[in-house]
Protein backbone atom coordinates (compact mmCIF):
# COMPACT_ATOMS: atom_id res chain seq x y z
CA UNK A 1 0.00 0.00 0.00
CA UNK A 2 0.77 3.38 -0.87
CA UNK A 3 -0.42 7.05 0.91
CA UNK A 4 -2.43 9.36 -0.72
CA UNK A 5 0.08 11.69 -2.82
CA UNK A 6 -0.73 14.78 -3.68
CA UNK A 7 1.44 17.62 -5.90
CA UNK A 8 1.07 21.41 -4.80
CA UNK A 9 3.33 23.85 -6.65
CA UNK A 10 2.95 27.22 -7.75
CA UNK A 11 3.04 28.18 -11.18
CA UNK A 12 3.67 31.98 -13.26
CA UNK A 13 0.67 32.23 -16.60
CA UNK A 14 3.50 31.20 -18.82
CA UNK A 15 4.06 28.00 -16.78
CA UNK A 16 7.00 28.30 -15.45
CA UNK A 17 7.81 27.18 -11.74
CA UNK A 18 10.98 29.12 -11.10
CA UNK A 19 13.38 31.11 -13.72
CA UNK A 20 15.99 29.38 -16.38
CA UNK A 21 18.60 30.16 -13.55
CA UNK A 22 16.27 27.40 -10.97
CA UNK A 23 16.15 29.86 -8.46
CA UNK A 24 13.27 30.03 -5.52
CA UNK A 25 10.99 32.73 -7.36
CA UNK A 26 7.91 33.78 -4.77
CA UNK A 27 5.28 32.89 -7.14
CA UNK A 28 2.51 31.87 -4.73
CA UNK A 29 0.12 35.07 -3.42
CA UNK A 30 0.33 35.57 0.14
CA UNK A 31 -3.45 34.44 0.48
CA UNK A 32 -1.91 30.55 -1.58
CA UNK A 33 1.00 30.77 1.21
CA UNK A 34 -1.53 30.60 3.62
CA UNK A 35 -3.75 27.37 1.91
CA UNK A 36 -0.20 25.93 1.53
CA UNK A 37 0.89 25.96 5.38
CA UNK A 38 -2.33 24.20 6.27
CA UNK A 39 -2.04 21.61 3.27
CA UNK A 40 1.42 21.33 5.33
CA UNK A 41 -0.27 20.81 8.70
CA UNK A 42 -2.96 18.34 6.96
CA UNK A 43 -0.04 15.79 5.64
CA UNK A 44 1.65 13.51 7.37
CA UNK A 45 4.98 14.44 5.02
CA UNK A 46 6.25 16.49 3.00
CA UNK A 47 8.68 15.17 -0.01
CA UNK A 48 10.66 16.64 -2.41
CA UNK A 49 13.73 16.22 -4.61
CA UNK A 50 17.27 16.97 -4.31
CA UNK A 51 17.18 19.41 -7.31
CA UNK A 52 14.51 21.44 -4.89
CA UNK A 53 16.87 21.44 -2.10
CA UNK A 54 19.50 22.53 -4.05
CA UNK A 55 17.90 25.70 -5.48
CA UNK A 56 15.77 26.41 -2.33
CA UNK A 57 17.38 24.84 0.76
CA UNK A 58 13.80 24.92 2.03
CA UNK A 59 12.87 24.30 5.35
CA UNK A 60 9.68 22.60 4.97
CA UNK A 61 7.73 23.44 8.06
CA UNK A 62 4.66 24.72 9.32
CA UNK A 63 4.66 28.17 9.34
CA UNK A 64 1.48 29.16 11.59
CA UNK A 65 2.25 28.40 15.61
CA UNK A 66 -1.72 27.72 15.68
CA UNK A 67 -1.60 25.27 12.72
CA UNK A 68 1.66 23.56 14.60
CA UNK A 69 -0.34 23.81 17.99
CA UNK A 70 -2.99 22.11 16.59
CA UNK A 71 -0.96 19.32 15.10
CA UNK A 72 0.32 18.78 18.58
CA UNK A 73 -3.41 18.45 20.33
CA UNK A 74 -3.97 16.15 17.84
CA UNK A 75 -1.06 14.10 19.12
CA UNK A 76 0.57 14.63 16.65
CA UNK A 77 4.80 16.00 16.16
CA UNK A 78 4.68 19.93 15.68
CA UNK A 79 5.81 19.27 11.70
CA UNK A 80 5.17 16.67 9.31
CA UNK A 81 7.65 14.68 8.34
CA UNK A 82 10.23 15.64 5.34
CA UNK A 83 11.49 13.42 2.50
CA UNK A 84 14.05 14.30 -0.02
CA UNK A 85 14.82 11.97 -2.93
CA UNK A 86 18.62 12.39 -3.27
CA UNK A 87 20.01 8.84 -4.73
CA UNK A 88 23.70 10.42 -4.90
CA UNK A 89 23.37 11.59 -1.05
CA UNK A 90 23.98 14.68 -2.12
CA UNK A 91 22.10 17.00 0.15
CA UNK A 92 24.28 19.19 1.63
CA UNK A 93 24.95 18.89 5.39
CA UNK A 94 23.83 22.16 6.60
CA UNK A 95 20.43 22.13 4.53
CA UNK A 96 17.48 23.34 6.53
CA UNK A 97 16.03 20.01 5.50
CA UNK A 98 18.75 18.43 8.19
CA UNK A 99 17.93 21.12 11.22
CA UNK A 100 16.18 19.77 14.47
CA UNK A 101 12.52 21.22 13.62
CA UNK A 102 11.25 17.89 11.92
CA UNK A 103 12.27 14.20 11.21
CA UNK A 104 13.99 13.83 7.94
CA UNK A 105 13.80 11.05 5.74
CA UNK A 106 16.55 11.30 3.03
CA UNK A 107 15.81 8.68 0.39
CA UNK A 108 18.86 7.46 -1.46
CA UNK A 109 19.58 4.86 -3.92
CA UNK A 110 22.25 1.73 -3.82
CA UNK A 111 24.63 4.12 -5.87
CA UNK A 112 25.50 6.78 -3.16
CA UNK A 113 28.96 6.84 -1.75
CA UNK A 114 28.88 5.43 1.38
CA UNK A 115 30.95 7.72 3.87
CA UNK A 116 28.12 10.34 2.58
CA UNK A 117 25.50 8.00 3.47
CA UNK A 118 27.16 7.59 7.27
CA UNK A 119 27.67 11.66 7.59
CA UNK A 120 23.57 12.06 6.31
CA UNK A 121 22.63 9.18 9.05
CA UNK A 122 24.64 11.28 11.52
CA UNK A 123 21.64 14.50 10.66
CA UNK A 124 18.48 11.94 9.18
CA UNK A 125 16.98 8.72 8.93
CA UNK A 126 18.89 7.61 5.45
CA UNK A 127 16.43 5.07 3.69
CA UNK A 128 17.98 3.18 0.65
CA UNK A 129 15.90 1.67 -2.66
CA UNK A 130 16.79 1.21 -5.71
CA UNK A 131 20.05 0.83 -7.43
CA UNK A 132 20.97 3.75 -9.97
CA UNK A 133 18.26 6.29 -8.73
CA UNK A 134 15.69 6.07 -5.60
CA UNK A 135 12.68 3.44 -6.18
CA UNK A 136 9.56 5.68 -5.66
CA UNK A 137 7.07 2.68 -5.44
CA UNK A 138 9.48 1.43 -2.63
CA UNK A 139 9.67 4.42 -0.96
CA UNK A 140 5.79 5.01 -0.61
CA UNK A 141 5.67 1.51 0.28
CA UNK A 142 7.83 2.43 3.48
CA UNK A 143 6.39 5.80 4.31
CA UNK A 144 3.03 3.70 4.55
CA UNK A 145 4.51 1.46 6.68
CA UNK A 146 5.83 4.05 8.99
CA UNK A 147 1.89 5.84 9.19
CA UNK A 148 2.62 8.16 6.41
CA UNK A 149 -0.94 8.36 4.82
CA UNK A 150 -1.13 11.69 3.19
CA UNK A 151 1.86 12.81 0.88
CA UNK A 152 2.61 15.74 0.10
CA UNK A 153 4.72 16.19 -2.96
CA UNK A 154 6.61 20.23 -3.41
CA UNK A 155 8.70 19.73 -6.59
CA UNK A 156 10.68 19.98 -8.37
CA UNK A 157 9.79 19.38 -12.06
CA UNK A 158 11.86 16.13 -12.46
CA UNK A 159 10.67 14.62 -9.57
CA UNK A 160 6.99 15.35 -10.51
CA UNK A 161 7.47 13.42 -13.13
CA UNK A 162 8.64 10.50 -12.35
CA UNK A 163 5.59 10.63 -9.33
CA UNK A 164 3.02 10.94 -12.67
CA UNK A 165 4.95 8.49 -15.14
CA UNK A 166 4.93 5.53 -12.53
CA UNK A 167 0.78 6.47 -11.54
CA UNK A 168 2.09 7.27 -8.19
CA UNK A 169 0.09 10.96 -8.17
CA UNK A 170 -3.86 10.96 -6.98
CA UNK A 171 -4.14 14.51 -7.00
CA UNK A 172 -2.11 17.59 -8.53
CA UNK A 173 -3.24 21.38 -6.97
CA UNK A 174 -1.83 24.52 -8.45
CA UNK A 175 -2.01 28.22 -7.81
CA UNK A 176 -1.90 29.57 -11.19
CA UNK A 177 -0.04 32.84 -9.96
CA UNK A 178 -0.58 36.46 -12.29
CA UNK A 179 2.83 36.94 -13.45
CA UNK A 180 5.19 35.88 -16.50
CA UNK A 181 8.65 34.52 -15.27
CA UNK A 182 9.41 33.36 -19.01
CA UNK A 183 12.71 31.73 -20.09
CA UNK A 184 13.38 29.14 -22.56
CA UNK A 185 15.33 26.40 -19.48
CA UNK A 186 12.90 27.68 -16.87
CA UNK A 187 11.39 24.34 -15.44
CA UNK A 188 7.60 23.64 -15.67
CA UNK A 189 5.35 21.88 -13.82
CA UNK A 190 6.67 18.37 -14.98
CA UNK A 191 10.04 17.75 -16.93
CA UNK A 192 11.30 14.54 -18.06
CA UNK A 193 10.38 12.71 -21.60
CA UNK A 194 6.94 13.53 -22.90
CA UNK A 195 4.23 10.87 -22.42
CA UNK A 196 3.58 8.93 -25.56
CA UNK A 197 0.26 9.27 -24.53
CA UNK A 198 -1.02 12.25 -22.34
CA UNK A 199 -1.85 11.68 -19.14
CA UNK A 200 -5.02 12.33 -18.11
CA UNK A 201 -6.95 14.69 -15.33
CA UNK A 202 -10.14 15.23 -14.31
CA UNK A 203 -10.97 18.84 -13.05
CA UNK A 204 -12.02 18.76 -9.30
CA UNK A 205 -12.03 22.67 -8.50
CA UNK A 206 -11.40 25.80 -9.23
CA UNK A 207 -11.20 28.62 -6.85
CA UNK A 208 -9.42 32.30 -7.51
CA UNK A 209 -7.04 33.25 -4.92
CA UNK A 210 -5.18 36.45 -4.35
CA UNK A 211 -3.87 37.70 -7.83
CA UNK A 212 -3.97 34.25 -9.27
CA UNK A 213 -6.36 30.90 -9.46
CA UNK A 214 -5.79 27.57 -7.69
CA UNK A 215 -6.85 24.40 -9.16
CA UNK A 216 -7.75 20.93 -8.31
CA UNK A 217 -6.50 18.19 -10.81
CA UNK A 218 -7.97 14.65 -9.81
CA UNK A 219 -5.04 12.44 -12.20
CA UNK A 220 -6.55 9.23 -14.01
CA UNK A 221 -3.59 6.82 -14.00
CA UNK A 222 -3.40 6.80 -10.02
CA UNK A 223 -3.28 3.10 -9.33
CA UNK A 224 -5.85 3.34 -6.23
CA UNK A 225 -2.66 3.42 -3.97
CA UNK A 226 -1.73 -0.33 -4.14
CA UNK A 227 1.84 -0.68 -4.96
N1 LIG B 1 6.97 26.90 -7.79
C1 LIG B 1 6.91 25.78 -7.11
O1 LIG B 1 5.84 25.42 -6.59
C2 LIG B 1 8.13 24.95 -6.94
C3 LIG B 1 9.26 25.23 -7.66
N2 LIG B 1 10.37 24.43 -7.53
C4 LIG B 1 11.54 24.73 -8.38
O2 LIG B 1 11.86 23.57 -9.14
C5 LIG B 1 13.27 23.54 -9.37
C6 LIG B 1 13.82 22.20 -8.93
O3 LIG B 1 13.27 21.19 -9.76
P1 LIG B 1 14.19 20.05 -10.37
O4 LIG B 1 15.48 20.66 -10.73
O5 LIG B 1 13.40 19.36 -11.40
O6 LIG B 1 14.49 19.13 -9.11
P2 LIG B 1 13.67 18.05 -8.23
O7 LIG B 1 13.39 18.70 -6.93
O8 LIG B 1 12.56 17.47 -8.97
O9 LIG B 1 14.78 16.96 -7.98
C7 LIG B 1 15.20 16.17 -9.07
C8 LIG B 1 16.28 15.24 -8.63
O10 LIG B 1 15.78 14.23 -7.79
C9 LIG B 1 16.62 13.11 -7.87
N3 LIG B 1 15.90 11.85 -7.99
C10 LIG B 1 16.20 10.72 -7.29
N4 LIG B 1 15.40 9.73 -7.65
C11 LIG B 1 14.58 10.21 -8.60
C12 LIG B 1 13.54 9.62 -9.35
N5 LIG B 1 13.17 8.36 -9.19
N6 LIG B 1 12.94 10.39 -10.25
C13 LIG B 1 13.28 11.71 -10.41
N7 LIG B 1 14.26 12.30 -9.73
C14 LIG B 1 14.91 11.56 -8.82
C15 LIG B 1 17.46 13.29 -9.16
O11 LIG B 1 18.80 13.56 -8.77
P3 LIG B 1 19.72 12.32 -8.28
O12 LIG B 1 19.46 11.19 -9.22
O13 LIG B 1 21.08 12.85 -8.33
O14 LIG B 1 19.27 12.04 -6.89
C16 LIG B 1 16.84 14.50 -9.81
O15 LIG B 1 17.78 15.27 -10.52
C17 LIG B 1 13.87 24.69 -8.59
O16 LIG B 1 14.10 25.76 -9.47
C18 LIG B 1 12.78 25.06 -7.59
O17 LIG B 1 12.84 26.41 -7.23
C19 LIG B 1 10.39 23.35 -6.69
C20 LIG B 1 9.28 23.05 -5.95
C21 LIG B 1 8.04 23.82 -6.02
N1 LIG C 1 3.58 26.83 -3.06
C1 LIG C 1 4.74 27.40 -3.42
N2 LIG C 1 4.76 28.64 -3.94
C2 LIG C 1 5.90 29.20 -4.34
O1 LIG C 1 5.87 30.43 -4.85
C3 LIG C 1 7.11 28.53 -4.19
N3 LIG C 1 8.27 29.10 -4.58
C4 LIG C 1 7.05 27.23 -3.61
N4 LIG C 1 8.17 26.53 -3.41
C5 LIG C 1 8.18 25.36 -2.59
O2 LIG C 1 8.21 25.69 -1.21
C6 LIG C 1 9.47 25.33 -0.65
C7 LIG C 1 9.96 26.34 0.37
O3 LIG C 1 9.55 25.93 1.62
P1 LIG C 1 9.94 26.73 2.98
O4 LIG C 1 9.25 28.04 2.92
O5 LIG C 1 11.43 26.88 3.01
O6 LIG C 1 9.42 25.88 4.09
C8 LIG C 1 10.37 25.25 -1.85
O7 LIG C 1 11.52 24.49 -1.69
C9 LIG C 1 9.46 24.58 -2.86
O8 LIG C 1 9.26 23.23 -2.60
N5 LIG C 1 5.87 26.69 -3.25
Amino acid sequence: MRPFVFINAAMSLDGKISNDRREQVRISSPEDFRVVDRLRAESDAVMVGIGTVLSDDPKLTVKSEELRRERVERGLPENPIRVVVDSRARTPLNSQVLNQAARTIVAVAEVADEEKVELLRRRAEVFVAGKERVDLRALLEHLYSIGVRRLMVEGGSEINYSLIREGLVDEIRVFYSGMVIAGRRAPTLVSGESFDTPVEARLKSVEPLGNGVAVVWEMRTANLRKV
